[in-house]
């Protein structure tokens, strides 16, 4: 049971615990947080490009006298939401030694993470789970999902890239963050759920390619479609990793704002020799490519699992902070054991024009939800139709639920392409 709850304190009956946040002179066990609870063995290489990631204002660790037994930390994201974009905390690093879970340790740091998100003026959080009991409670819903498309190689390209006038190269990774962000803003202004990247992201993260995080695949191309102007329109990042009969190639981010540089880039796998296999990760729900071949199976959806999962933290915020498809006037009534200022009745009302906003009212409600299945539906991906088949929305005035779906509606899914 938790005697003292001050920011910087943690004090249990049994245990002295204190949360701070992370210092330079905690590398070894920060490290030793992260292998533990993770089964894993980082390398020095890979902490140090954690380390260079990580925002150290917004890493806390918790301690158990000396020894660190609990880490988690935010990065500060811009995440594309319909419309436009909002600040988002990027929740990662999330652990807790096994000597010392199940004892609430999580839930302060998740109290914590959600005081700084509202200092830093963050009306969402988000976050990639690694299991999907634990998030949840906390308010998070599944708002986007990714797919594993696998096509075979060494076939003739998808049709519709016969005739487009442009030419491929290969660039080295270092130094290319610059010439590939633009088409990275250009997605995200596409599609909601897309976190922006920094300089150092590029650099330190997408680009790092480091041997050891390769898991035995060969190292990290770069292939760039230029239209014939010369200026860039798409870019993918592959590998090839050995297998029997014939090596797999896999794509680990296609990134084309321009379709016909999408096909370009489809056909540029499809033809590379000596390859048996192309598997594209991370790919979005929506993803066009099976539409792309007149034989529906040239491309298969092999797998599909959550992405992101979100939190409104501020719902005026998210609610102002997106632009919404259809006109709506209904009232909701939002339960949220978290965060109560979010709780209760209210008015959500949007214009023609796209502008939502949302006020605290004493009408009678047409929706009961909590607000984990509003992060799910909140960027469009998730029907509420869909969440009220599944228990998690009561409709009660008729009608509610498809109003509410029509407003939240995007033209493409959202898409969260990579984890953080
Ligand atoms: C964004 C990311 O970084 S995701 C990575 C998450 N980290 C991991 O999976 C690493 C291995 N696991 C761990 O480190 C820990 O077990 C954690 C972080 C998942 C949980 O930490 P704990 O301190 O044990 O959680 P805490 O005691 O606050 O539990 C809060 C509640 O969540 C529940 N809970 C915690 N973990 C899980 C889980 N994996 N599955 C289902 N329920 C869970 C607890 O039972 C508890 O429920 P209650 O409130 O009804 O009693």
């Amino acid at each position: 049971m938790w005697a003292g709850r001050t920011l910087d304190s943690l004090v249990c009956v049994q245990d002295e615990l204190r949360i701070r946040n992370l210092t330079a002179g905690d590398t070894d066990g920060f490290r030793a947080c992260l292998d533990v609870a993770f089964h894993e063995t980082t390398t020095d290489a890979s902490l140090r490009r954690w380390w260079q990631l990580l925002d150290l204002d917004r890493t806390i660790v918790v301690l158990d006298g000396d020894t660190i037994v609990a880490t988690s930390g935010a990065f500060p994201q811009r995440l594309s939401v319909p419309g436009g974009e909002l600040a988002s905390a990027g929740v990662t690093v999330v652990t807790v030694l096994p000597t010392h879970r199940r004892r609430g340790i999580l839930t302060r740091m998740m109290a914590r993470l959600f005081e700084q998100a509202a200092a830093a003026g963050e009306p969402l959080a988000g976050l990639w789970a690694a299991e999907g009991g634990i998030y949840g409670r906390f308010g998070y819903g599944v708002a986007t999902q990714v797919a594993t498309l696998e096509l075979d190689g060494g076939s003739p390209p998808p049709p519709r890239s016969q005739g487009a006038d442009f030419t491929l190269e290969l660039l080295p990774l270092d130094g290319a963050g610059p010439l590939l962000d633009p088409l990275w803003e250009r997605v995200r202004a596409q599609r909601a759920g897309v976190p922006a990247r920094t300089e150092q992201w590029w650099s330190g993260n997408v680009l790092s390619d480091l041997e050891d995080e390769r898991e035995g695949a060969h190292e990290t191309r770069l292939v760039v479609a230029r239209d014939a102007a010369g200026a860039a329109q798409g870019y993918a990042l592959y590998r090839a990793r050995d297998a029997e009969p014939a090596t797999t190639v896999e794509v680990l981010e296609l990134i084309a704002p321009d379709t016909e540089a999408e096909a370009t880039l489809w056909g540029y796998f499809r033809q590379i020799d000596l390859v048996g296999r192309v598997k594209a990760t991370g790919r979005p729900v929506d993803d066009p490519l099976k539409f792309r071949f007149d034989d529906f199976e040239a491309a298969h959806v092999a797998d599909v699992n959550d992405a992101l999962w979100l939190r409104l933290l501020d719902l005026p915020a998210a609610v102002a902070g997106r632009a919404w498809a259809a006109p709506l006037d209904l009232v909701l009534d939002v339960t949220d054991r978290r965060l109560p200022a979010n709780a209760g009745s209210w008015r959500l009302e949007a214009s023609a024009q796209g502008d939502g906003r949302c006020s605290p009212t004493d009408r009678a409600p047409d929706l009961a939800l909590d607000v984990a299945a509003l992060g799910a539906a909140y960027l469009g991906g998730v029907s509420p139709v869909r969440l009220a088949d599944a228990g998690r929305i009561a409709e009660l005035t008729p009608g509610a639920l498809a109003r509410l779906d029509v407003a939240l509606h995007t033209p493409r899914a959202p898409w969260t392409p990579e984890d953080f």
